[in-house]
């Protein structure tokens, strides 16, 4: 189990050392308009495991969509703490 912080500082780490086999550096090699659709395709699912789906689901959907806001976060060289300043 980890926080949201605690994800944001390992995807950092790996853009910084793009180590073989990461999903991640592939999503971020992808680009931008790349990452855009996959937030907007995982928010669709956890629409839809929200209103027919099981809370445990709907909790696995929220936590995809929340890895994806993240690539595009670093996709887009934003950190958490431009984000928080909004919050
Ligand atoms: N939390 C996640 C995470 N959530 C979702 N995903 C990716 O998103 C996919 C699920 O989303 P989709 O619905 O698009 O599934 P899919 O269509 O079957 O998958 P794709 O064909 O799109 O890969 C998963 O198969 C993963 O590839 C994640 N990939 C990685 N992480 C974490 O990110 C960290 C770094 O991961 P790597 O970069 O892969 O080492 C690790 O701690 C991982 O646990």
């Amino acid at each position: 189990m980890k926080t949201f912080d605690e994800l944001f500082a390992e995807l950092t780490e790996r853009a910084r050392t793009r180590p073989a086999g990461s999903g991640t550096v592939t999503a971020l090699d992808d680009g931008v308009h790349a990452q855009g659709k996959k937030v907007l395709e995982e928010a669709g699912e956890v629409w839809i495991a929200a209103e027919h789906e099981s809370d445990e689901r709907l909790a696995e959907e929220i936590s995809q969509l929340l890895y994806r806001v993240q690539v595009l976060m670093l996709g887009r060289g934003l950190t958490t703490s431009d984000v928080y300043r909004y919050l």
